[in-house]
């Protein structure tokens, strides 16, 4: 990765005051993100520790930083937030830039070709699953073996952003409470993520198409998951057509306890660029929907 002092200098962004992810100031690097230091940055496989600035460079186009500036105060808030409910799933809103996802999407619908992968046991249920694209799958070639390149190259910024803003939520997520840290259980090392598995997902309102109900991610070989929803197609037909705005969609979580009986049903109405941060075994599924098309950007982790 590049160093702070090794990056060009970004070039001043044309100002947009009602443009909440353009920021009104010189410079990309924002002192209150870490999350603008990972834009574009290169993304080697395997364990990388994503916890400093100093991988800063602009972004590819500085009129559309690639997350929300406030994004890492929203997180702690939110994981502070989800604690107390002792739940252990975070969604943030609009966390990546919906303008950056629209300005990549019609890459994305190009390069998108479902994959058919048969699980063993099947997951929610699902044998032969062809509804996603796999961009990095875990080591074995588990559930294919054929990583969609161009595709990945595409969101590899968009991943880099997502390890990031997961390391930063896993951190908070999994920090010690005070009589843990009295006990001296406090950890040192910062967490190390390597994305095992990465795929998009085109939902479609067709028997079979429409939904991953309530699962776990992973089973067993993953330590949390990042869900990112992407836009809504509005290039490949008309936004009526294509829309499944009113005709579910989104995101269930059960969560709130270890005891099943005793778990919280939570819903989120997900829109392009809402993420969810989840971790190890928690249920949760894909809601159908009943129209048009829906598509996600889902990473699985593996922490150290
Ligand atoms: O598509 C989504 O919104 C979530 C999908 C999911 O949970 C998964 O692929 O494991
Ligand atoms: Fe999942």
């Amino acid at each position: 990765m590049a160093s702070l002092a090794e990056a060009a200098p970004a070039p001043a962004p044309a100002p947009a005051p009602n443009d909440r992810y353009i920021k009104p100031t010189h410079s990309y690097v924002d002192p209150t993100s870490q999350y603008h230091a990972f834009v574009n940055s290169p993304s080697p496989k395997g364990h990388q520790t994503v916890s400093s600035y100093e991988a800063a460079q602009p972004p590819a186009d500085p009129s559309l930083p690639l997350v929300k500036p406030s994004l890492a105060s929203e997180i702690s808030k939110g994981v502070l937030r989800k604690k107390l409910a002792k739940m252990r799933h975070l969604c943030v809103p609009r966390a990546v830039n919906p303008a950056y996802l629209d300005s990549i999407f019609p890459q994305v619908l190009r390069l998108f070709q479902p994959q058919a992968v048969r699980y063993n046991g099947g997951v929610a249920n699902v044998r032969d699953w062809r509804l996603s694209c796999y961009l990095e799958v875990m080591d074995g070639g588990v559930p294919c073996t054929n990583p969609h390149l161009p595709l990945l190259d595409v969101l590899l910024p968009t991943l880099d952003a997502c390890d990031a803003m997961f390391v930063h939520w896993y951190a908070q997520q999994h920090a010690c409470n005070r009589a843990a840290l009295e006990r001296g259980e406090r950890r040192t090392e910062p967490y190390k993520v390597k994305r095992v598995m990465t795929f998009v997902t085109r939902y479609t309102a067709y028997p079979n198409e429409s939904a991953l109900l309530k699962h776990v991610d992973g089973a067993g070989k993953v330590d949390g998951s990042v869900v990112l929803a992407l836009p809504t197609d509005r290039w490949s037909g008309p936004p009526e057509e294509m829309s499944f705005e009113g005709h579910g969609g989104g995101l269930t979580f059960w969560d709130g306890s270890p005891v099943p009986s005793k778990q919280q049903e939570v819903h989120y109405d997900t829109r392009s660029g809402d993420v969810g941060f989840i971790d190890k075994a928690v249920w949760h599924q894909a809601d159908p929907i009943t129209k048009g098309t829906r598509w996600a950007l889902v990473i699985f982790y593996e922490v150290k």
